[in-house]
């Protein structure tokens, strides 16, 4: 066994590198500095940091060292044009961190950005896909679009090899100031609050409106619109008439409300009379179907640019359907297209 020997395989691939990696073994290595993190796993037990890169090694830490198998450890001398794995993971972080998310600790070549606030996710694939094509460097991030409390992680950067040319490192941080300059200063991940709308909720059915049966819907609407921060600010009940379900439809738009749903009668039964209800209204219609499942008979439309939606009876019951992928985009300001809603059918198989 040698005792001094550059490791090739733990530094960068691309660059010349002259990044010195020397392997001691443990024994010898008391008084010396850690190059990297060093990690312990004890399956169902135990993943984490033993030791932080930099800790100075102790006659005390010898057992605990080859407890993981660590016979020799790495002692780096940094080359010309060369990042260390915590360095290059936290420049690349702080050069895509957008509004709304906090940094966590460089560890183990990792850096996480977790969101500061309940809102969407907003992150550029082209993106991430650029920064993953540069190799040695990585970037995973939840998909955009998605839902993120406080404290919840949305991205993470990582460093593959102990050393990276700092080139690479650059060239994220380029792409990043391209993307801010096109998308108004923000950085490609970030997350976005919710407005707080007031809502009116009209709910159609003769069942309903005669008391014949108790209302579902308006419970299962309140509770996801309060889960965003809004609020239902009032419900009405008509039954399976066009001409009623139009004039108040009317007169919810009269009343100012920021968003319009309009539950129940959206499939193929001659009592089904929203769809038709919602258009006659005046509304433009996005799309009347959705290729996602549960959610399939969803209605989503714009009466004078107010978001108007007809629910169907899955909302009712389905804890994930095409509603709960719309309504947190409309939340934060998108105006839903019709691609926005094609695009929903690949992955959009849910359980149903
Ligand atoms: N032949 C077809 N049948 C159905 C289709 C289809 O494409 N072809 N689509 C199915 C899908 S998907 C769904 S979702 C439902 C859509 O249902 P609707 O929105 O039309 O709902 P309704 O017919 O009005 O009611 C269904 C069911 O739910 C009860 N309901 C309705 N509103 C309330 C309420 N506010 N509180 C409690 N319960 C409510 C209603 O009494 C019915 O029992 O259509 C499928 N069928
Ligand atoms: O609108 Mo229906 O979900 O596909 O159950």
């Amino acid at each position: 066994m040698t005792d001094e020997t550059a490791n090739k395989q733990a530094l960068s691939e691309s660059g010349a590198g002259s990044t010195i990696l020397k392997e001691v073994p443990v024994e010898q290595a008391v008084g010396l500095r850690l190059a990297h993190d060093l990690t312990q796993i004890v399956p169902g037990t135990f993943k984490g940091r033993l030791f932080k890169k930099g800790h100075v090694i102790t006659e005390e830490d010898l057992p605990r060292l080859l407890d993981i198998g660590k016979a020799h450890i790495y002692i780096m001398e940094l080359g010309e044009g060369e990042l260390h794995e915590d360095e290059a993971a936290l420049r690349m972080a702080l050069a895509l961190q957008g509004e709304g998310t906090v940094l966590t600790e460089p560890h183990e070549g990792k850096v996480g950005l977790k969101s500061e606030l309940l809102g969407i996710a907003r992150v550029d694939p082209e993106y991430v896909a650029a920064v993953n094509a540069l190799g040695e460097v990585a970037l995973a991030t939840v998909k955009t679009n998605v839902v993120v409390k406080p404290g919840q992680q949305l991205a993470a950067t990582r460093a593959i090899p102990l050393v990276v040319p700092a080139s690479k490192v650059e060239e994220v941080e380029r792409l990043a100031r391209e993307y801010r300059e096109r998308s108004g200063g923000s950085g490609p991940v970030a997350v976005q609050p919710f407005s707080r709308f007031r809502v009116g909720l009209l709910t159609t059915g003769g069942e309903v409106y005669t008391g014949r049966i108790v209302d579902k819907f308006g419970p299962v609407v309140r509770a996801k619109l309060e889960a965003f921060g809004s609020e239902v600010a009032e419900q009405r009940y008509v039954p399976d008439d066009k001409e009623k379900i139009v004039e108040e439809i009317a007169s919810m738009r009269q009343a100012g409300y920021d968003m319009i749903l309009v539950t129940g009668g959206m499939s193929v039964d001659p009592d089904d009379r929203t769809p038709g209800a919602i258009k006659a209204a005046g509304a433009d219609i996005v799309s009347y179907g959705t290729p996602m499942l549960p959610g399939s008979m969803l209605l989503m439309g714009y009466l004078d640019g107010v978001p108007i939606m007809g629910l169907p009876g899955c909302v009712m019951h389905d804890p994930y359907t095409s509603f709960d992928v719309l309504l947190p985009r409309i939340l934060a300001g998108d105006r839903i297209v019709k691609e926005d809603i094609t695009t929903l059918g690949y992955g959009g198989l849910h359980n149903c």
